[in-house]
């Protein structure tokens, strides 16, 4: 049987069980032979002549945002509009036929901003270019979900599934869970908190079907049998996602305030420019990315040339952002900024720095 009647089969089962208390357990072993296979099958899709040609993109700059939407909702326009590169938009569905990058700058940050063939629904099952676009939607550090304010709210439940069943989980954070497997001791399990999806025998189950049989698991949240096999699976991408509603001009103010009241969710207009600002402003902060400056001693700090750092970013990652190897000659850093309690602070390499802090490093 291909992978493909293997996904049908399994597709068909969970349509036919009911969904309730009992069967819980057994539809998140299927759910999870499902993601495996597609999985599968979008990876099997690199190894063969369809290889994707156009889309191995380099990632460049400090972050990645991937577009993903149905044909014709707006993608390349928006591309064309926030980045010098011209991806060809058209009235005519799959205009773009590979992928497309362009960069723009925001506070100093480059950010890279991917152009991709419209998708369909069953794309996550190889449909189009489907699989070449969810590959590419997998290496994103946020992905914009661009919509057509124009179309059904349908739209964006069915792409949302398309992700989900490839194992891209959208603003949803890593499950409060570790897991580490060991070669020897049997299971242990504990949790920290009531759960109301699972119990110690399910946990059992479940990790005797993927033929784990030594680990320890400790689940700090009241998790899901989903979000359990995710774990276990390991394969997951959790990443940020923006919704965006193109084509403003063509609604209704009601319609409009409907959707901006949307959490994670931008409007806009790409042809006729409105609300653009905003758009480029929520990919910022969503990004989580912060800016920091490096000083040498006994001088200024250049305001307009700083690094572009993760939220949560340590001295030490920055070290890593000045030069590959000054984090071996680390001795302390003087820090300034909203981190520290002392203007200047001395810290250690593992302090975390904050968005517009001044750091100067001192190497041994
Ligand atoms: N009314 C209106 N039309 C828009 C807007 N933005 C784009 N369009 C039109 O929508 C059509 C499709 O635009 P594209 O940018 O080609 O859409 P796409 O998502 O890249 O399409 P594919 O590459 O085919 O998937 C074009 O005719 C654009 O002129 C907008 O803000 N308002
Ligand atoms: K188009
Ligand atoms: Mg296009």
């Amino acid at each position: 049987m291909g992978i493909l009647e293997k996904i049908t089969d399994i597709e068909n089962e969970i349509k036919r069980t009911q969904k309730n208390k009992a069967t819980e357990y057994h539809l998140g072993l299927l759910k999870a032979k499902l993601a495996k296979y597609r999985v599968q099958l979008i990876e099997g899709s690199k190894t063969k002549s369809e290889k994707g040609e156009g889309f191995d993109v380099m990632k460049s700059g400090d972050a990645r945002v991937v577009m993903i939407g149905f044909p014709s909702v707006g993608k390349s326009t928006l591309l064309s509009k926030l980045t010098p590169t011209e991806s060809i938009a058209a009235a005519y569905e799959f205009t773009t036929l590979t992928c497309v990058p362009g960069k723009f700058t925001y506070k100093g940050a480059t950010i890279q901003l991917l152009d991709l063939p419209g998708i369909i629904e069953g794309a996550s099952q190889g449909k189009g270019r489907g699989r070449q676009v969810i590959a590419v939607a997998r290496t994103a550090d946020i992905v914009l979900m661009m919509l057509d304010a124009t179309k059904p709210t349908k739209q964006r439940e069915l792409l949302e599934a398309e992700l989900e069943a490839v194992g891209i989980r959208l603003n949803q954070s890593f499950p409060n869970v570790s897991f580490k497997i060991k070669k020897a001791g049997g299971i242990s399990f504990n949790a920290t908190v009531k759960l109301h999806h699972l119990d110690a025998k399910m946990v059992h189950n479940i990790l005797h079907d993927y033929k784990i049989f030594n680990a320890d698991i400790v689940i700090r949240e009241d998790i899901t049998v989903d979000q359990f096999i995710d774990v276990i699976l390991g394969n997951r991408r959790y990443i940020n996602c923006i919704y965006c509603y193109n084509k403003i001009d063509q609604i209704t103010m009601e319609e409009l305030d409907r959707l901006a009241h949307q959490p994670n969710t931008a409007v806009v207009s790409c042809e006729q420019d409105l609300n653009m600002d905003f758009l480029v402003d929520t990919i910022w902060k969503k990004l989580n990315l912060m800016r920091v400056y490096t000083k040498r001693r006994g001088e200024l700090p250049d305001f307009d040339d700083g690094l572009i750092v993760r939220n949560g970013a340590t001295v030490e990652h920055v070290c890593h952002a000045i030069h590959r190897t000054l984090a071996d000659s680390f001795r302390y850093a003087l820090v300034w900024g909203t981190s520290t309690k002392h203007n200047p602070q001395r810290v250690g390499i593992h302090h975390q720095v904050h968005d517009e802090d001044v750091i100067q490093v001192v190497k041994k």
